[in-house]
């Protein structure tokens, strides 16, 4: 993905998001409703594990992240930290995001799906006051200009979904230095689906059950 091309977009042709509560809201990752299990934590937005990505060498931090109710206080509180994020943040935060917008999509089969599929072939952007780089900003009444990476990767993700949708039921650990949660390394994430034909397969009880941190 070419990140630093600014692009424009003309609302009329586009879905765009910023509120979660607006019809196209849970594409955004603040979204509630879409919960995530990772290592057995259970993890209320695709937000707060992005933001947690940023901080595997600091298992506390976290978990700070990881407990807060709300995804915006998640950003928030990860803000005085940001300048101890991972070294090479920069050039691995695209990849965790799109890793991260596979866990939601695994934990959240049907809904996340649904939605995405919903927006047909059309552009989606999320339309933000500030952030030209996740998203795009108006610049008058029809247009949005940015380099909208979320929405690119939440399109790629939905042309796999249209093209093989089975391919995106397991993902494999991103390769990267120290990709951990809480101090352990993050494994294969299978859906559920998926981990419960192992664990049938394994002889086991039944599904874990999660609760959040
Ligand atoms: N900046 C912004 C949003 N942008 C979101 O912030 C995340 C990236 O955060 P970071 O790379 O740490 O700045 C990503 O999920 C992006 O979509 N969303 C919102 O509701 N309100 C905001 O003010």
């Amino acid at each position: 993905m070419s990140e630093t091309q600014i692009r424009t977009y003309h609302t009329k042709d586009v879905v765009r998001f910023r509120k979660t509560t607006e019809e196209f809201g849970g594409l955004s990752n603040m979204a509630p409703g879409f919960p995530i299990v990772v290592l057995g934590h259970r993890i209320r937005t695709s937000e707060a594990l992005y933001q947690a990505c940023r901080f595997p060498h600091l298992p506390e931090v976290q978990k700070m992240i990881l407990s807060e109710g709300s995804p915006m206080t998640a950003k928030m509180r990860s803000k005085p930290f940001r300048k101890d994020s991972r070294p090479d943040w920069d050039d691995v935060r695209v990849k965790v995001m799109k890793w991260c917008l596979r866990v939601k999509l695994v934990y959240n089969w049907r809904k996340f799906s649904e939605l995405l599929l919903s927006t047909g072939d059309r552009p989606i952007v999320e339309d933000s006051r500030k952030d030209g780089y996740w998203g795009a900003m108006p610049q008058d009444a029809d247009t949005l200009n940015g380099q909208n990476v979320l929405g690119r990767l939440l399109m790629d993700l939905r042309r796999k979904l249209q093209e093989d949708p089975e391919a995106l039921r397991s993902i494999p650990p991103l390769q990267i230095r120290n990709f951990l949660l809480l101090g352990e390394p993050i494994p294969m994430i299978m859906s559920p689906r998926q981990q419960e034909v192992a664990l049938v397969r394994s002889d086991d009880e039944g599904p874990a059950q999660h609760a959040f941190l």
